[in-house]
């Protein structure tokens, strides 16, 4: 059956808001809502947060009050892992600093795998804890999570912010806000993570924090202000002005580890302090009441009130202090950590939530108490050289070596036989773990994501954001080691939910499904490396999938009733494309994921289906929407309502009204406007100038919708929209047309109908593969 395709209507069905992913879930509930009602604004969260800090005891308060629980996060080859390394350093938790690619080989504490020091990236987020000296008298213990930023790992960055109360968001001096910076900055405001800014790379030719700043204030929409200036530029930087305190710091010692505070001001940056101190106070001023009001009446707040307000306004998710340095050079570290214990919450001072399940999934708050029932989440899986891993941040009460928890999705109960605290790779064994805090355990079976309580509360915390997979291909072993390769497979699956595999029953080929390219490529090498499998691999395929645009009425009889058992189901109802539903009256909640969701429904009156049939309909438009008809790919944003139906004494069946719903789902969808839809990917290209015309002209080669164009005195970026499929083997044209100078990054951005040529061609394969097949 022809395909009608219409650009028309699928924007009028497109809307605004793009066509993400599958996956997504309602993230928002984790932190939004109290008492089911809906938190709208940090200041009807923070009534809340105050009245569960209340009953905290004195202990609790002691303990969160000296408690950060962080990440770091930025855009590929901002210097995360470079920073981390000295933050650990600096706070005595390594000995020496080794660079990632250093020259000494060892590479940096938190890249730990082989495959990461090989290639100077980071892929898996690590976890490790840290003690910072604020004060004398004041340690503050933080767990600290360094985080991938190669888009294709986003899931680890998902992961690490779903459970961190703040993040030190690192942009580069010179290059600025870059596309994954964006992309953190988007999943940091989903998780409602407070952050600090720290400008790395401020000894590169060409540094600029103040362009930076402007760009975090323009493209990340977040007001910002400068928190120090820098003595010296680029490889003459040697230490950076506290405009707060209005003292000079130095950074000192072979590897910047002496601070040299004095409170004089080199000449030549007074007037420029000044400005960047009025330019903090207005900025703050427009954020919080305090300084409004001393800005109102015109006198100077002091440095307790520009503090105050800093971390109020940071907690609140409304400003971000901005620290600048360079990592590799050693200098502007230890401010940063001072930052993090000034201006990033406790864990007392963010709002968690759960569903009771025991109580209509009314939402619970929890606190941070340790006396409290326990309630902990496990965001993170890994197979390590002990069986596997599992990390797990205590939201309430504690866990204790030794003591039983109940995993809340099966209700069974396990023994914590060993807590550890995880440093990079290595663990230190602890007796108990209270609330706020980040732990490992091992032996436990369970996916990410899910909860664990004492037993005495049946709480479940709401899960994260699965992007979906946007890139597939075949995999086979070489050799006939099939138990090993289903070993490595499941393994990478529990870990990372955005690693797929799937049998193809048409083409009897083994499917691996990812983020990209690179992340596919890392699985194949770690199967080689860990489990001794060598695989070949297919050409990389687009993950598309598949929509209607308009809706139809279905009436469908399955009826096999000569000889033998019979089989007997009638189904009618009428399908329609989500985004056209109401949404509200089918009890989704109405925004950006409609229409990428599957929705069932029935409307059956006077029992002519009964419930155990309806359940079996249900079944087979799950089977559907798993392989739409045109090409096999998954089915998005479709809505089926059965509403009337007859049943037959005794030839009904739950299998008969499974094959009803098939067949009328495939009737429905044909009549509704099929269509196929592939990956749109947001790629923003960086090369020097002199390539500009090169890189524009190869975008408009690949039919790419070029956005936006930045210049800066040597790179110039382009920001465009390209198909995913026009991408595969971009990074080898990219090089070849810029002498291999320019650089690229992509993000999945929407689904889009293909062009209708292409759609032509992918339904007539996939007609004659199943032909073939048949
Ligand atoms: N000039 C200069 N280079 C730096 C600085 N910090 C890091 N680098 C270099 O930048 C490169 C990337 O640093 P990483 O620390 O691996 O960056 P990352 O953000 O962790 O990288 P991914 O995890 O792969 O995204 C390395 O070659 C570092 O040596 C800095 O302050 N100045």
């Amino acid at each position: 059956m022809a395909v009608m395709f219409s650009r028309l209507a699928f924007n009028n069905w497109k809307s605004t808001i793009p066509f993400k992913s599958h996956n997504v879930i309602k993230v928002n509930t984790l932190r939004s809502f109290s008492n089911n009602k809906i938190l709208k604004t940090y200041e009807e969260e923070k009534i809340v947060i105050d009245e569960l800090s209340a009953k905290l005891t004195d202990e609790d308060t002691n303990r969160l009050s000296r408690m950060r629980n962080i990440g770091i996060s930025a855009h590929i080859d901002s210097g995360k892992t470079t920073f981390t390394e000295r933050v650990l350093f600096y706070t005595g938790r390594i000995k020496a600093i080794h660079d990632v690619r250093g020259r000494d080989g060892v590479g940096a504490k938190m890249d730990h795998m082989d495959l990461e020091r090989e290639k100077g990236i980071t892929i898996q987020s690590a976890a490790t804890y840290c003690s910072w000296d604020r004060t004398p008298e004041k340690s503050l213990h933080f767990n600290l999570i360094d985080t991938p930023g190669h888009i294709d790992f986003t899931i680890e960055v998902e992961r690490a912010l779903r459970v961190l109360d703040g993040a030190v968001l690192v942009v580069c001096a010179v290059s600025g806000v870059q596309s994954q910076t964006v992309t953190v900055d988007r999943q940091m405001k989903r998780y409602n993570v407070p952050r600090i800014t720290f400008i790395n790379k401020m000894d590169r030719m060409g540094a600029n924090p103040w362009k930076a700043i402007e760009q975090i204030r323009t493209k990340l929409k977040i007001p910002a202000a400068a928190v120090q200036v820098p003595i010296g530029s680029e490889k003459d930087l040697i230490g950076s002005v506290d405009i707060i305190n209005k003292k000079s710091i130095y950074y000192e010692g072979s590897q910047g580890e002496k601070l040299r505070i004095v409170n004089e001001i080199p000449n030549d940056l007074i007037d420029l302090v000044e400005e960047k101190r009025s330019e903090l106070i207005e900025t703050l001023a427009d954020v919080d009441d305090e300084i409004a009001e001393c800005f109102i009446d015109e006198v100077e707040p002091t440095i307790e009130q520009i503090q105050g307000a800093i971390r109020r306004s940071t907690i609140a998710r409304k400003f971000t202090p901005v620290f600048m340095g360079t990592a590799l050079a050693n200098k502007g570290i230890q401010p940063v950590l001072d930052g993090v214990c000034d201006y990033l919450p406790d864990p007392s001072e963010i709002l968690n939530t759960a569903l009771d399940l025991s109580n209509e999934e009314k939402s619970v708050n929890l606190t941070a108490s340790s006396n409290s029932p326990a309630v902990a989440l496990a965001f993170k899986l890994e197979e390590g050289k002990y069986g596997q891993l599992t990390y797990l941040r205590v939201y309430q009460g504690k866990l204790k070596k030794g003591s039983m928890i109940t995993h809340v999705k099966t209700g069974k109960k396990i023994k914590l036989a060993r807590l550890v605290r995880m440093h990079s790779e290595e663990m230190e064994d602890v007796d108990e773990i209270h609330a706020g805090e980040i732990c490992a355990t091992f032996g436990i079976d369970c996916a990410s994501g899910d909860t664990f309580t004492d037993g005495s509360v049946n709480y479940s915390m709401s899960s994260m954001f699965v992007p979906d997979a946007v890139v597939s291909l075949s995999i086979l072993p070489k050799t006939k080691d099939a138990a090993n390769f289903s070993k490595a497979v499941n393994r990478f699956q529990k870990e990372d939910p955005t690693f797929r595999v799937h049998f193809d029953k048409d083409s009897k080929e083994t499917i691996i499904s990812g983020m990209g390219e690179l992340h596919l490529e890392i699985y194949v090498e770690r199967m080689k490396r860990e489990y001794n499998v060598e695989c070949t691999v297919g050409r990389p395929r687009v993950a598309y999938r598949e929509s209607i645009l308009n809706g139809s009425l279905f009436d469908y009889t399955h009826k096999k009733q000569s000889g033998g058992a019979g089989q007997f189901a009638k189904v009618m109802g009428k399908m329609e494309a989500t985004s056209l539903t109401n949404a509200e009256e089918i009890g989704l909640t109405p925004g950006d994921d409609i229409k990428f969701r599957n929705h069932f429904q029935t409307k059956v009156v006077g029992g002519k289906i009964s419930e155990k049939f309806l359940l079996a309909c249900q079944k087979g438009f799950e089977d559907c929407c798993e392989k739409g008809p045109l090409t096999g790919s998954r089915v998005l944003g479709v809505h089926m309502i059965v509403n009337d139906g007859a049943t037959h004494v005794v030839d009904s069946s739950e299998m008969a009204f499974r094959t009803a719903t098939q067949f009328a789902f495939k009737q429905a969808f044909m009549q509704s406007q099929p269509v196929v839809l592939e990956p749109i990917m947001n790629v923003v290209i960086t090369a020097p100038n002199e390539f500009q015309g090169a890189v524009i002209g190869l975008v408009n080669k690949l039919g790419g919708l070029i956005n936006d164009t930045e210049n800066s005195s040597d790179d110039f970026n382009v920001i465009s929209d390209c198909s995913l499929n026009q991408l595969f083997g971009f990074a080898s044209k990219l090089r070849a047309v810029t002498q291999g100078k320019g650089e690229f990054t992509m993000e999945f951005k929407e689904y889009q109908p293909a062009p209708p040529q292409l759609q032509k061609q992918l339904i007539e394969d996939y007609a004659k593969k199943n032909k073939g097949g048949e």
